[in-house]
């Protein structure tokens, strides 16, 4: 990449696009609402199971303006999700004031491993083993989603729970590949641990992105 366009991309005016899609929020509290995906390339946390594996290496999704992300948004929406790869990867400072500017409703997917930056209207966040999160997405976090591969998560969950602030509302959500196996654990979970919900991956369900 030229030094020019990688500077771009640390000041966070263009950053690495992998899609952007308008389809219905499949997961945690939004689900069923239409909304507007921005999948931004980019993530070394490295979870084994990760849906989006293609989206890791930056280097693979072209360094886009944000103008261009903001433009094609504003086309079909007012609910805009940013996702990735892991957005906190980048600065969400540029895209974020510009989405604000245009009055959207800005969420935001992550597993809030690195410094919290932006703007947001609501924080999905979805700790990992591997790289846990800041102290400031512990505070911002209006979801916490934590996902269930195996027994030992349930541990992480409730540790994860001791972290965040007292509004957060707690969802546990099965690892796709692992669902048969984990959605009865979780909803003996969810009825013994009433303070958490059970959350599915929707879109999944229906065959849209
Ligand atoms: C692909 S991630 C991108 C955003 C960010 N990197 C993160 O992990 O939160 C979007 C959401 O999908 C969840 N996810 C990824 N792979 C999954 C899988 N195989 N089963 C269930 N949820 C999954 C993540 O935990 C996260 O909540
Ligand atoms: N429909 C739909 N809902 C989603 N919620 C979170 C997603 C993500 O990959 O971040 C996602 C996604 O990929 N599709
Ligand atoms: S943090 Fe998110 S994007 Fe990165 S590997 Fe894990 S699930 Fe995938
Ligand atoms: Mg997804």
């Amino acid at each position: 990449m030229k030094k020019e366009v990688q500077d771009l991309v640390n000041a966070g005016v263009m950053l690495p696009l992998m899609e952007e899609f308008y389809t219905i929020q499949g997961e945690g509290f939004h689900k069923g609402t239409a909304a507007y995906f921005i999948r931004v390339g980019g993530c070394d946390v490295g979870c084994h199971w990760c849906d989006v594996k293609e989206s890791w290496n930056a280097d693979l999704h072209p360094p886009t303006a944000i103008e261009s992300i903001v433009e094609n948004a504003a086309k079909y929406s007012k609910t805009i999700v940013i996702t990735g790869g892991e957005p906190l990867t980048w600065n969400m400072d540029p895209l974020t004031e510009m989405l604000k500017s245009q009055g959207m409703q800005i969420h935001i997917e992550t597993s809030g491993a690195y410094k919290l930056t932006g703007t947001w209207d609501w924080v999905c966040l979805s700790p990992k083993k591997m790289k846990l999160p800041t102290k400031e997405v512990y505070k911002a976090a209006n979801e916490l989603k934590v996902i269930i591969f195996n027994k030992d998560d349930f541990r992480f969950a409730e540790e994860q729970a001791a972290k965040i602030n007292e509004n957060c509302i707690l969802y546990l959500q099965p690892e796709w590949s692992k669902r048969d196996k984990m959605v009865p654990l979780i909803v003996d979970y969810v009825m013994q641990n009433p303070q958490w919900k059970v959350s599915l991956q929707t879109h999944k369900y229906l065959n849209i992105p």
